[in-house]
This record gives structure tokens, sequence and C-alpha cells, in this order.
């Protein structure tokens, strides 16, 4: 477990952060220029903070009178360019990762990781004879042979194309669920976030706070980054695909959703991307509609926004759901907190890539 309460100052700008952050991946998310380098580089302790203290699982790295050195900490640190030693192979780039550690200390093995990043055909190749995706890979190898207590990435996918990014993303996924070390993971992306985060830092003018569940960081995530429309993020598991209609069936707190054909296998937990203005809200049940789905809670907030609209959040099981509607609506329905409302949307809502992938629970 990580814990941080700290404040540093750099010429204007003053990040102040109190947090506990554990296991999991942890995304770091905020404007350019909101903090979240100056604190990736207070825990990698690149940076010692002005006041506060920063600890690992109960060993203090930095407070008023100690200030544990990077190579003392047992980080692995991915950066945005994989900054490869380019004079070295991908075997010797691997093995470079664990020379800092005494020998009693190397738990990982290094076949298994070049399979698990699979990258086993390139161990003898150098950096320029590797694409970009290949050289992230190996970058990603090379922070594990460290077997590092906590890993540090700093939006490792951003210098990669969209498609390369795909390609990547399962391997940090497969890292997450199965080296159980905390990663902290800076990103721009709402995709990114949604489909690798645990929990969720967000970065507002030098200010970190800890959101709650992912489920409601993703919406206020979605809505600042204007990367995807304003949206709920639903989390389920995929309960069976049905062979007759083409459809896929997920459980979600709020109820059941039916979703497009998925090859996602029975039991993988996903997110799935909603944007508020899919969802038609009703006061009672109707009959005769197309939309397969439905899900019902009490309103627990009415916001007024700009433009004569409405926002609603309505407590689905435990499952917050957001949706919007005219002021006009909002009056004709009578809609105010504490009352019972169904929230429809299509299956056909849900885009293929509203779908993301979640580690097993
Ligand atoms: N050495 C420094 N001296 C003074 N100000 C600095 C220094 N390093 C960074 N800053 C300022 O601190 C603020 C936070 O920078 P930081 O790099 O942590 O932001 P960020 O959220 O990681 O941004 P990005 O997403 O663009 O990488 C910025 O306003 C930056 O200009």
């Amino acid at each position: 477990m990580l814990e941080l309460s700290i404040r540093h100052r750099q010429g204007d700008f003053t990040l102040e952060a109190d947090l506990v952050l554990g296991e999991g991946l942890t995304a770091l998310f905020g404007a350019s220029g909101s903090g979240k380098t100056t604190l990736i580089n207070i825990v990698a302790g690149l940076i010692r903070p002005e006041a506060g203290n920063v600890s690992f699982n109960g060993e203090t790295w930095s407070d008023a009178s100690i200030f544990l050195p990077p190579h003392r900490r047992r980080i692995g640190y991915v950066f945005q360019e994989g900054r490869l030693f380019p004079h070295l192979t991908v075997v010797q780039n691997l093995r470079y990762g664990e020379r800092l550690l005494p020998r009693a200390e190397r738990r990982e093995d290094l076949d298994r990781i070049a399979s698990l990043l699979g990258i086993t055909d390139l161990l003898a190749r150098r950096p320029s004879h590797l694409s970009g995706g290949e050289k992230q890979r190996v970058a990603l190898g090379r922070a594990l042979m460290a077997s590092p207590k906590l890993l540090l990435m700093d939006e490792p996918l951003s210098a990669l194309d969209g498609a390369l990014k795909a390609q990547i993303l399962p391997y940090i996924e497969r890292i997450r669920d199965e080296f159980g070390v905390p990663i902290l993971y800076v990103s721009h992306s709402v995709e990114e976030v949604a489909r690798l985060a645990t929990a969720v830092v967000t970065f507002d003018a030098g200010r970190a706070t800890a959101v709650g569940r992912p489920d409601e960081a993703l919406a206020i995530v979605s809505q600042a980054s204007g990367e995807l429309p304003a949206g709920n993020f639903i989390e389920a598991e995929i309960t069976g695909h049905h062979e007759d209609d083409g459809l896929t069936g997920a459980l979600s707190r709020a109820g059941p959703i039916l979703l497009r054909r998925s090859s996602l296998p029975v039991g993988t937990h996903v997110r799935v991307f909603v944007p508020v203005s899919d969802i038609v809200v009703a006061t009672e049940a109707g009959e005769g509609l197309s939309a397969l789905n439905r899900l019902s809670g009490h309103i627990v907030d009415l916001a007024e926004r700009d433009g004569g609209s409405v926002t609603l959040t309505v407590n689905c099981h435990g499952q917050p759901l957001i949706a919007e509607v005219t002021w006009r609506s909002c009056r004709q329905l009578a809609l105010a907190p504490g009352m019972r409302v169904h929230l429809l949307f299509k299956t056909v809502s849900i885009a293929s890539e509203g779908l993301f992938r979640q580690a097993p629970r």
C-alpha cells in the first residue's frame, strides 16, 4: 500500500496529494500540467517533496528526515518512449533490469516474462530492428525483470498509434492481473483508463483526488476529456451468448443488460459504456418499445445544466447512472429526488468499442 501525504511547490505550481493507493492499477488522470508526472517523480524518488510523507507497505520512503534514493525503492518505471539501450540486444536490455538486484532477490524468470509479453522471438535483436510496439513490450519486460514492488507507467502508450495501442493493452492487463504488483499509470486516454483502471486519481490544477469507484471516476473522466461523449460505465459480467438472435447477455448490479454479440467468454468482467444522451427516462415501464435494456432505480440528484437540460443521477441498486432530459420533460414527468424511474437504452447504443474487458475479481 502506497501512502502519500505531500505538498510540493515548483515555480508557480503547487501539487497537493493525500492518497492511499492499494493493489491493482491506479490511473492518474488530468489535464496537461495538472501534476501527474510530478507525483510520479515524487513516488520514484526523483523529486523530494517540500513537505509531507511517502511510505510504501509501512516503509518510509520520504519524510522530513528520510529520503530513500530511487534505487532503494525497488520501482519499475516505463516511460512514454521505451528508452531501451540501442547498443544492447533485447535479452541484454531485459537482463539490465535486474542488474541492481542482489542475486538472491532476482525473482523473475526471463523466459516467463518474454513469453508473457510475446517477445521470445525477438531476444537476439537490437532495438533499431523492433517496431514501436515491440520496443514498448521490451521496456515493460525490462521493468518487470527488476522484480519491482511498484510499477510506474507514465503514458506508456501515448507514442503509439491506435492499432499498436490495442496490441499492447492486453499485455498491460496481463501484468496487472498476473504479477500482483501495484501500478500507477498516467494516461490522458479514457479508453485506457476504462479498460485498465481498478482505481482512479484525478488531477485538477495540482490537487490530486482519489475518486471512489472506477465507474464513477470514468463518468467524470469521460466528460472532462471530451474523448467520449458524457456517459456511464456500467460494471457487468458476461452471462451468456444468445445464438438465436446474436446478442450477448451481461449482469450488472443494476440488472441484466443485452449487448451486441461479443466474443468475450462467459464470466468476463466488463465495463459497458452507455452514452448519457442515449438513455430515455420513463416513470412507468412501458410496453411496445424496442429498447431492450430497462434498468430501474431512484433519483438521487437533479442538476440543472446550461441550455435548458437537467442531469439526473439515478441509483440503480448501487450502480449510479446518469441521464439527461430537457427541463420540459423534467416538468412533465414531475421528476424529483427519491422518485422511482426506469432507464431505457437500446442494445445498439453500446458500441463494440464501448465494451472494456476488466480484470477478474
Ligand atoms: N522544474 C520545474 N520548475 C517549475 N515548474 C515546473 C517544473 N517541472 C514542472 N513544472 C510545472 O509543474 C506543473 C505540473 O507539471 P507535470 O509535468 O507534473 O504535469 P502533468 O500533469 O504530468 O502534465 P502532462 O500531462 O503534460 O505531462 C506544470 O505547470 C509545469 O509547468
